[in-house]
């Protein structure tokens, strides 16, 4: 089965369990590298062959791993995670982007940003990341490139356009587009990017801003496994977790998924908060009401006191919920698949971003309500 979860400290049980394995030729800590974050977190990375012979039954195909091969066994672990650090591109600083390249460069990642409105990549410059001049440029300066960004469109200009992140690539690159998007338009951008030699991961995230801030994303990755485990401890030092989908789509589906439960609670949520005051509850108790019981969700905890006093400071833009309602609507059009709820959240949804909502957060759906 392709899928798997790896929690954020759970690879050195992992490595534990692997390196009792028979390995004439390869010794364990040749495959194993213990890295050491800034910031005193330490974790396994695997790597090489180890790696092949776990995967593919001992199969003689190596897999494509800078980490390993050519490596002094008599070098330090911590001198090896050092040296062979991937360099990293950021492409997209929106609300997300911004934080995620932040814990990398935090991290002691060598990051080049580049952003659509350059301006946004200052601070980030300031603070010690590269400023790239196009996705090409920073996609041929780096070992992996990252891409968040608004929509499918905006993910498909980014890669494939003039001077998009694939004219960049080649063999022993990968590129991760870790923005919310459809299938169709990951399986796309991920044959261009084959088609070059390079590796295609798709990994949206589930978190907002304050988890993308403090390093504590989800991400929902699919596509090629090498680069997966490449880029594993990046992934780390931006998110709690990640799994492992499988092929190309299993990720934007997992993502719209989850976006679809999530924009459907909001819309309830609110409908709930604008009937219960208009028969006269006190909106606030009715927050309370519900952190206690069955139905409590940190959304609703996060979200409710702010969306009782109509402040909706945006974490996770309106326009980008409508979005994955839309994204959602269309993948259950493919499978004949009725969803009449989410339909019906997002027709509020069009509604809130038609009266101009669409960059306050998504809860500001409530004013559509009103
Ligand atoms: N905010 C959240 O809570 C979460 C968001 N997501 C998803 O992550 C992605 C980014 O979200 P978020 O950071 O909130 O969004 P923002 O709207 O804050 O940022 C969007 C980014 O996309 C860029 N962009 C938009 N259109 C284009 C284009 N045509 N060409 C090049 N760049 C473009 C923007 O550049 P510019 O600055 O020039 O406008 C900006 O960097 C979305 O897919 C969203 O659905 C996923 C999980 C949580
Ligand atoms: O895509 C946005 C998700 C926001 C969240 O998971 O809190």
């Amino acid at each position: 089965m392709a899928t798997s979860m790896v929690a954020r400290g759970s690879a050195p049980l992992l490595l534990r369990s692997m390196a009792l394995l028979p390995s004439p030729t390869i010794g364990a800590q040749r495959c194993a590298t213990l890295v050491t974050l800034r910031g005193g977190r330490q974790h396994f990375v695997l790597t090489g062959q180890l790696q092949s012979r776990m995967g593919a039954g001992n199969s003689p195909v190596v897999h494509q791993c800078r980490r390993c091969f050519g490596v002094r066994a008599s070098a330090s672990a911590e001198a090896e995670s050092s040296e062979k650090k991937p360099t990293v591109g950021f492409l997209g600083l929106g609300i997300m982007g911004v934080a995620m390249a932040r814990n990398l460069v935090k991290a002691g990642y060598d990051v080049t940003v580049w952003n659509r409105s350059p301006s946004k990549c200052d601070a980030l410059v300031k603070e010690g990341a590269k400023f790239g001049a196009s996705p090409k440029g920073t996609s041929a300066a780096c070992d992996i490139t990252f891409g968040m960004l608004a929509d499918p469109a905006a993910a498909i200009a980014v890669a494939l356009g003039e001077d998009g992140v694939v004219k960049g690539l080649g063999p022993n690159k990968g590129y991760v587009d870790v923005s919310t998007v459809d299938a169709e338009t990951s399986k796309a951008i991920a044959e261009a990017v084959r088609a070059t030699g390079a590796q295609f991961l798709e990994a949206p995230v589930s978190g907002s801003k304050k988890p993308a801030e403090d390093g504590t994303l989800i991400f929902l990755t699919a596509g090629d496994r090498a680069l997966y485990d490449e880029a594993s401890p990046i992934l780390d030092v931006m998110g709690k977790s990640r799994f492992y989908l499988g092929d190309v789509g299993k990720g934007a589906a997992m993502k719209l998924v989850v976006n679809m439960v999530m924009g459907s609670m909001m819309a309830s949520f609110s409908e709930g908060l604008v009937l219960g005051e208009k028969v006269g509850l006190d909106p606030e108790t009715i927050v309370q009401v519900i952190g206690q019981g069955a139905i409590n969700a940190p959304m609703f905890a996060m979200k409710g006191p702010s969306m009782v006093k109509s402040a909706y400071p945006p974490a996770f833009p309106l326009k980008h919920q409508q979005k994955d309602l839309r994204l959602a609507i269309a993948l259950a059009e493919e499978v004949s698949q009725e969803i009449p709820v989410a339909a019906a959240a997002n027709g509020l949804f069009v509604r809130a971003k038609k009266d101009g909502r669409g960059d306050d957060d998504f809860s500001a759906v409530i004013e559509a309500l009103k």
